[in-house]
């Protein structure tokens, strides 16, 4: 996806303004999957354009019914955890859409850039529970921020990556999941989606994708989590929505899919 011109509004990524796109169209639907009222701010006509034109309609409805998996694994586990961290947040509204207990906190990392625009996106909302943004290159040592900001490693944490990793080179997906893993107690969660390799040069979207994992249960267990897939199909049908189209040309592994999974001790 083309980088943002930026014409002195604040920058968004032009990937998370397509996500909250989606995300206001599925809002707009009276079957919808989720409610994100924050998500129509920042529509942009190239973001629309972009969804409707460009994207395919399975990544329409991935996006979509990912969202609901992610709110689903939090409203499974918060409470009795009270710890959430989502990175590569972009315009994630989580903090202020989900009916979560006030004494969670949830901390949202993303670029320095990103943070200062949604800052004055969301200066006069209320969040919902206690909200810490903080601007952190997630390929660069991020923990000390982190801990700087309160969060107790020694308590579990759900740990939300939406739509991140595959914009990160395999390298820096192993140093992200060293970090998050150094910092989670046992019982913590990790909810995310990954692509297979077949993923990335997958014609559409080719360029814009870094990464993908063939073996992603081993690739989670040697850091300590005991993961599970489940197949993003099979998540929207079991939401009432209609399976997923085959991608041409990309086998199922190679698909983006979707991870749940628990800190072991
Ligand atoms: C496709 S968007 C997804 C945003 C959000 N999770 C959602 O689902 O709407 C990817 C996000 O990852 C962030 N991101 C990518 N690389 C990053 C990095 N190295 N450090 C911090 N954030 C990063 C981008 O700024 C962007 O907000």
């Amino acid at each position: 996806m083309t980088s943002e011109s930026n014409k002195g509004t604040p920058f968004v990524p032009f990937t998370a303004r397509v996500m909250a796109a989606i995300r206001a169209a599925e809002s707009d639907r009276p079957d919808r999957l989720f409610d994100d009222p924050y998500a129509q701010q920042f529509v942009t006509p190239e973001a629309i354009a972009f969804k409707d034109e460009q994207l395919q309609l399975i990544d329409r409805q991935y996006v979509a019914v990912r969202a609901r998996f992610l709110d689903d694994l939090i409203a499974s586990y918060v409470p009795p955890l009270t710890q959430i961290v989502i990175l590569g947040a972009g315009m994630d509204a989580r903090a202020f859409r989900l009916p979560l207990p006030d004494k969670t906190t949830l901390y949202e990392l993303d670029q320095a850039e990103v943070i200062e625009a949604k800052e004055s996106y969301f200066q006069h909302i209320e969040p919902q529970v206690n909200r810490q943004a903080i601007a952190a290159d997630l390929t660069q040592p991020w923990k000390a921020l982190l801990l700087e900001q309160g969060y107790q490693p020694e308590n579990p944490t759900v740990w939300i990556m939406e739509g991140l990793l595959m914009y990160l080179t395999e390298t820096e997906v192993h140093q992200l999941l060293q970090t998050l893993s150094d910092l989670s107690a046992p019982e913590s969660i990790l909810g995310c989606d990954m692509l297979g390799k077949a993923g990335i040069d997958y014609a559409p979207y080719r360029g814009y994708f870094k990464s993908g994992f063939d073996n992603p249960i081993a690739l989670f267990s040697s850091y300590g989590w005991q993961a599970s897939i489940t197949e993003s199909s099979n998540c929207s049908v079991s939401l009432g929505r209609p399976p997923f189209e085959p991608t041409p040309g990309v086998p199922v592994e190679g698909r983006a899919r979707f991870f749940s999974a628990t800190k072991l001790p």
